[in-house]
């Protein structure tokens, strides 16, 4: 029989883009994964349909009877297939938790731009700090994206072997200064959500008939990131295709996002249409990075998401956790998705994780050019 291969970009989209997307990787190297992020083609701005068509999966399943964790399982699974996004509700974590957690992000916001710089992201080869506006290009045929950011996660032990070795997240957090109770308290928020993607890991096993402990050798000592977003208005100076976030996929396992009650997340559906994500009481999203759709052979989707800025006078604020496996675990299909189509991948995790982060920086661009 011959085996056929149907380019992924191909089977998610019905419209004629010629972009390369990072889920495509089949073997991510760092070299190729390079290869693959000179690939420059702008995606052009087009109004989402209202409608928001995202499962709602109910996560306290997870604890209950067998047949109730094949329900949620299977429901997994569908929206893993079919959008690579879902709502979680009963996720557990209380609503205390992301009111302070906003409360956290306006204050480390607010403050002047030079005491933000002094603990700027360029700083940190572990990715850790403050990204100013405009310094990221999640699109990258697009100006860079109108929001500022701020990352930090939990710190590995300093003798940890992959700790200070200029790896992306295994290195010291940067705190403003004058702030000494920030880092405690965000570390409340990181820890709730290291707990719950693991919940989410395990579901995610199980939807791909796989034992729920499946994934968790990957996620010793993973590469775990909180980030706090801030979007401003839209403002009148904006370039053309300039927004929030440009359309990108996520790059690692999997994404659980907070969000305000502003609005502006869209996520494009399996026919090329764009859908709004808007928030949902009570909820979190998750969506699926690159590397899990990698270790499913594609099968799960890492999907093309964006944030527009609000045409309203407000800023919206969202907390996105990136829970991406250990960074010398080596991405291979799992069992179950080891078809006798397509050839087995292998991929490290950080070196698609590093790769993404410099591609998608824009001051690295700018002192290229310089050099
Ligand atoms: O702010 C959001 O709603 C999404 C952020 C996002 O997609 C990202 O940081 O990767
Ligand atoms: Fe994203």
């Amino acid at each position: 029989m011959i085996a056929l291969i149907v380019p992924w970009s191909l089977m998610t989209s019905t419209h004629a883009v010629t972009r390369v997307e990072p889920g495509i990787v089949h073997s991510c190297t760092a070299a190729s994964a390079r290869g693959l992020a000179s690939v420059k083609t702008m995606i052009p701005y087009t109004p989402p349909q209202s409608v928001s068509a995202l499962p709602i999966v109910d996560l306290s399943l997870l604890d209950e009877s067998r047949d109730a964790r094949l329900t949620l399982a299977a429901q997994i699974r569908d929206a893993c297939r079919n959008i690579g996004f879902f709502y979680v509700r009963n996720h557990g974590v209380p609503r205390a938790v992301f009111d302070t957690q906003y409360a956290l992000a306006r204050e480390l916001f607010d403050l002047p731009l030079d005491v933000k710089m002094e603990i700027a992201q360029s700083r940190s080869a572990a990715k850790r700090g403050y990204e100013p506006a405009a310094t990221q290009r999640l699109d990258d045929g697009s100006p860079p994206d109108l929001k500022e950011s701020f990352r930090y996660g939990p710190e590995p032990a300093r003798d940890h072997p992959l700790y200070g070795r200029g790896l992306p997240t295994y290195g010291p957090n940067q705190w403003p200064r004058g702030k000494p109770e920030m880092a405690t308290s965000m570390g409340r928020y990181a820890d709730a959500m290291v707990s719950l993607g693991l919940r989410v890991m395990r579901a995610i096993a199980l939807s791909l008939e796989l034992r729920d402990d499946f994934f968790e050798p990957y996620y010793a000592d993973p590469m775990t990131t909180v980030r706090l977003l801030k979007y401003p208005p839209h403002p009148d100076h904006a370039l053309m295709n300039q927004i929030g976030a440009g359309a990108h996929t996520d790059w690692g396992g999997i994404t659980i996002l907070a969000q305000d009650e502003v609005g502006g997340l869209e996520v494009r559906n399996v026919d090329g249409v764009w859908i709004q994500a808007p928030p949902l009481p009570d909820t979190l999203i998750v969506n699926i990075g690159d590397l899990l759709a990698m270790w499913t052979g594609n099968r799960y989707r890492s999907t093309l998401h964006r944030v527009k800025t609000s045409a309203a006078r407000t800023d919206r604020y969202s907390i996105a956790f990136f829970f991406d496996p250990r960074y010398d675990a080596i991405i291979e299909r799992v069992p179950s998705c080891r078809g006798e189509d397509v050839a087995p991948d292998a991929c490290t995790a950080g070196a698609y994780i590093a790769e993404r982060h410099r591609a998608t920086a824009v001051e690295v661009e700018v002192e290229k050019e310089k050099g």
